[in-house]
């Protein structure tokens, strides 16, 4: 792989004697979208989070955009979060303030921009999101699920990030709204250029969006590929995991 957006090498991470990654290596390329799949409690979202640096590794190295999280200077740090977002899986929007102003949010905290100019590229960010103009003033208790998720995904685009990371985006969405919000993050992410890091137990989501899944088992990520490959492999996991009518519909 030549241009690797994020790169972890000898991950280890452990919580008090229980350890959850051990040796795990991942490459993500630029302009991908990857799933990341796994039973309940291997370390799906603990491993996004130390990719964004909410967790500290016991060992291990993490590269994002080239630079080594641990390495890095406050300032350093500051400035490559600006290359990346993260869409949390309960949205954690700001309940007393608008749509609006929690895409804003970002912008007040990280650009000198105007007042007018950031509301202007707020505006935009919810259009983008598929959300009408009518959303930008309401607070989050007065939208429904999906159009939640969209604010949030709005709020997540606030900066323009080149790395957007979804932690189980359509959890509690009917499919339908599913459906739509996955065409919705695979046709940014296409138009963006955007990479995409996806921890997901939705497969449609996976078949739908991602370009490669990567499997964790046994502490590290055992398998990685496209879809039609990884369902294919010979494991009693992954076997269970495509064998109900939903994964067989996915992968036929
Ligand atoms: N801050 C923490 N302190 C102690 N243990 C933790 C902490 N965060 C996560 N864990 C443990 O790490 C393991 C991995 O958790 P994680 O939430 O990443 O699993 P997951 O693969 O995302 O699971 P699920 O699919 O159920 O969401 C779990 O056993 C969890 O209890």
């Amino acid at each position: 792989m030549s241009d690797p957006v994020i790169h972890i090498r000898g991950l280890k991470t452990q919580f008090g004697s229980h350890v959850v990654h051990e040796n795990l290596d991942l490459e993500v390329e630029r302009g991908e979208t990857i799933g990341v799949i796994g039973p309940s409690g291997c370390g799906k979202s603990v491993l996004l989070n130390q990719i964004v640096g909410l967790l500290q590794p016991a060992e291990g190295d993490i590269e994002v955009f080239g630079h080594t999280l641990n390495q890095l200077s406050s300032r350093e740090r500051h400035a490559l979060e600006r290359r990346w977002a993260v869409m949390f899986q309960d949205g954690a929007l700001f309940s007393n303030l608008t749509v609006r102003e929690n895409v804003m949010a970002p912008m007040r905290e990280h650009t000198d921009l105007s007042l007018t100019l950031m509301k202007e590229l707020a505006d935009l960010k919810v259009l983008m999101a598929g959300l009408t103009s009518t959303a930008v003033n309401k607070r989050p208790s007065e939208l429904s699920g999906g159009m939640r998720k969209r604010a949030a995904l709005a709020r997540a685009l606030a900066l323009d990030p080149e790395l957007l990371f979804l932690d189980e985006p359509t959890a509690g969405l009917d499919p339908i709204t599913a459906g739509r919000f996955d065409e919705l993050v695979r046709e940014l992410s296409k138009t963006l250029g955007l990479t995409v890091f996806l921890v997901t137990h939705d497969l449609d989501t996976l078949k739908s969006t991602c370009d490669r899944i990567a499997v964790i088992l046994d502490k590290h990520i055992k398998y990685i590929g496209p879809l039609q490959e990884i369902a294919r492999i010979d494991d009693p996991w992954i076997k269970e995991y495509f064998s109900g009518p939903r994964g067989r519909a996915v992968v036929d």
